[in-house]
């Protein structure tokens, strides 16, 4: 036997970095959540018990640490280049980092009107992650994305002419109620080294928000023929927005509300146009994958 893949580190480093503007009195706040996992010539760890090639994962946790005081945390695709590429720069045995980087949310309070100086609330449990492969050999792979941003609408999303046989039972909508835990990635053209990555620093903020606000309008304005054709939407217009990007991919769990006949009570009218009370469904959901790539 021998290893045929290995890859060990620090997972569920957890972070916060403040940037006080000494000027302006503006604090910042970023919270993350980083992993980072090494790849290199290790396998002895594992066959023969000798450590001296291990770089111990409370020294990779260390080093998270130290790197976030010394360097930038945002955007977080600069700082997971960053970060990875310390190792390649530092460990000659070490070929690969594999960088996660998950931020989440501290939006700014509006006090009176007015932006807090340095005060921040967490308005929703999506994040903003990073994921990142430093290798010596390959450069820099990195890929951004929105997980866990839930949304619903209650109208404006349709699903029939789909397959009926004797295994159908759902009937065909003309409208639905449609909910998601939005999970999407765009994947950038792979960099050389770190130096490429901070060149193109001033993308990746843009791009994060671009990505987020047509996933938010084709998801509210789409006449939605199925989660398969409004996500295909949203892929081909964040590669339309974001030309140094060269793959988009959307995870939707479809989280269904089912309709209630109440007729049996007193002939209660609560199934199609009269529908207003749902049951939200907790399992199963339907899960739609996809992945969009440019020509
Ligand atoms: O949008 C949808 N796509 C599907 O594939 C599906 N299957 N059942 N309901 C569905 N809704």
């Amino acid at each position: 036997a021998h290893v045929s893949a290995a890859r060990y580190g620090k997972d569920n480093v957890r972070v916060l970095k403040t940037d006080r503007d000494a000027a302006t009195g503006i604090h910042t706040v970023t919270e993350m959540t980083v992993s980072c996992l090494l790849e290199g010539d290790i396998d002895i760890s594992y066959t023969k018990g000798d450590n001296s090639v291990v770089v111990a994962t409370d020294s990779i946790k260390n080093t998270i640490f130290i790197t976030a005081k010394l360097n930038p945390v945002n955007p977080p695709e600069l700082f997971a280049a960053i970060l990875g590429s310390h190792f390649i720069e530092k460990y000659s045995h070490i070929h690969a980092a594999n960088v996660k980087v998950v931020t989440h949310r501290w939006t700014r309070m509006e006090i009176r009107g007015k932006p807090h100086p340095h005060s921040f609330m967490r308005d929703g449990e999506e994040t903003r992650n990073v994921e990142a492969r430093i290798s010596r050999k390959d450069g820099i792979a990195i890929s951004s994305g929105i997980e866990g941003l839930t949304v619903l609408k209650s109208t404006g999303s349709a699903f029939h002419g789909f397959v009926r046989d004797e295994f159908t039972t759902l009937g065909e909508t003309w409208d639905r109620i449609l909910s998601t835990d939005v999970d999407a990635t765009w994947t950038w053209k792979t960099f050389a080294d770190v130096k490429a990555v901070r060149e193109l620093s001033s993308k990746f903020n843009p791009a994060w928000e671009e990505a987020r606000n047509i996933t938010l309008t084709r998801f509210a304005e789409d006449e939605s023929a199925s989660v398969q054709n409004t996500m295909y939407k949203m892929c081909e217009q964040i590669l339309a927005a974001v030309p140094e990007t060269e793959l988009v991919t959307y995870s939707l769990p479809n989280k269904h509300f089912f309709e209630l006949d109440l007729s049996w009570h007193k002939g209660i009218k609560n199934t199609g146009k009269d529908a207003e009370v749902y049951v939200p469904q907790s399992n199963p959901n339907g899960l739609i994958k996809c992945e969009v790539a440019r020509g």
